[in-house]
């Protein structure tokens, strides 16, 4: 059912060349199973009692989006209606036609530090608490299906949930001083915003099971070893300003941002359906996304060029 819902979602993407019959595909429900988004409605009316803070999303004529976890007195923890937020903003991208790039970022010097522990509490019967794993599993696995291409950067703390986020990302960079942590074990969990399993899939089972099962505390040294990390940032000295994190963070990004938007949305695609569906299905995928570039004004703009690529 799954496989059938990715592919669904490629197939119909790649009929046409808009972003937006991707973006409506996904809009219209659930990353698994209607059986697993009947309650969404209700859980977001829950998630709503618990408010603070925000989502912020910065959509940039550049094509680069920048996404906010936004509520520093909470070391940016994510109460109930950030889980909203967050979903909503995802909706917003899913319906850009010209994006290319997404950096997720975190407000005033650190990333994210998990759930809001004070809703979490509210809301810890298993019912209210499967729901609300649903609906961020749900929001994190279309963060990271959008076709554009996507970057966590962490500076600060990266905790549990906040842990769980950067990995719905299609890259990491860790700014100096950094950490990510799956501290999940010490609260008697574990994750279960989907950052489990995508994190098996970016170190491997052998690293999951020490990041996971140690609780270990990932700096950016370690995360560069194991494969979490793909950069690592300094962390611009004060008098270099407050914005120059990011702009770093968009200059790393724009090596693969660079180019019409078709084109990099066809790349994020061909890698999804490659990450997600089994050989075959890929393929026949692949084909149909290739087919939406070919012939199209970026690929006869090269031919014309006569490019060299020395
Ligand atoms: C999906 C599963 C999950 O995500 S479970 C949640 C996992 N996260 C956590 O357990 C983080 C718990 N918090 C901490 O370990 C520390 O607060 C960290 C983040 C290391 C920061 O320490 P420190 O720099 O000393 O600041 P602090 O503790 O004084 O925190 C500042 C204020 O922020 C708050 N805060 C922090 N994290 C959360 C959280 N997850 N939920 C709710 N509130 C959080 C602290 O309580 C503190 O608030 P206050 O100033 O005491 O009112």
């Amino acid at each position: 059912m799954v496989l059938c819902a990715v592919r669904r979602h490629l197939l119909k993407s790649s009929s046409s060349s808009s972003c937006g019959a991707w973006a409506r595909l996904l809009q219209r429900g659930c990353v698994y199973s209607s059986v697993h988004c009947s309650d969404q409605g209700e859980i977001r009316e829950k998630l709503q009692a618990f408010p603070g803070g925000s989502v912020d999303l910065l959509k940039q004529e550049s094509g680069i989006a920048v996404l906010t976890i936004n509520y520093p007195s909470r070391m940016n923890a994510f109460s109930g209606s950030m889980m909203v937020d967050l979903e909503e903003r995802v909706s917003q991208l899913e319906s850009w036609i010209d994006c290319k790039g997404l950096i997720v970022q975190g407000a005033s010097g650190t990333f994210c530090s998990g759930s809001d522990l004070n809703a979490v509490r509210a809301i810890s019967n298993p019912q209210d608490g499967m729901k609300m794993c649903m609906f961020m599993q749900n929001a994190l696995t279309r963060l990271l299906r959008l076709p554009l291409i996507s970057v966590a950067l962490v500076e600060g703390r990266a905790l549990g949930g906040g842990a769980e986020l950067t990995t719905a990302c299609d890259f990491r960079l860790m700014a100096s001083g950094s950490v990510i942590q799956f501290v999940h074990k010490h609260m008697g969990l574990v994750p279960g915003w989907g950052g489990a399993a995508r994190l098996v899939r970016i170190v491997g089972s052998q690293n999951a099971l020490k990041l996971l099962g140690g609780a270990v505390k990932v700096d950016p040294e370690l995360g560069l070893q194991i494969g979490l990390a793909d950069g690592v940032l300094e962390v611009p000295q004060a008098e270099e300003g407050a914005g120059t994190l990011l702009q770093r963070a968009e200059n790393w990004l724009s090596h693969y941002t660079n180019g019409a938007a078709p084109v990099v949305q066809a790349v994020k695609k061909v890698v999804l359906s490659g990450r997600e569906l089994p050989l075959s299905e890929a393929l026949r995928t692949e084909k149909d996304i290739f087919g939406t570039v070919w012939g199209g004004p970026a690929n006869l703009q090269a031919l014309a060029s006569k490019s060299k690529h020395r």
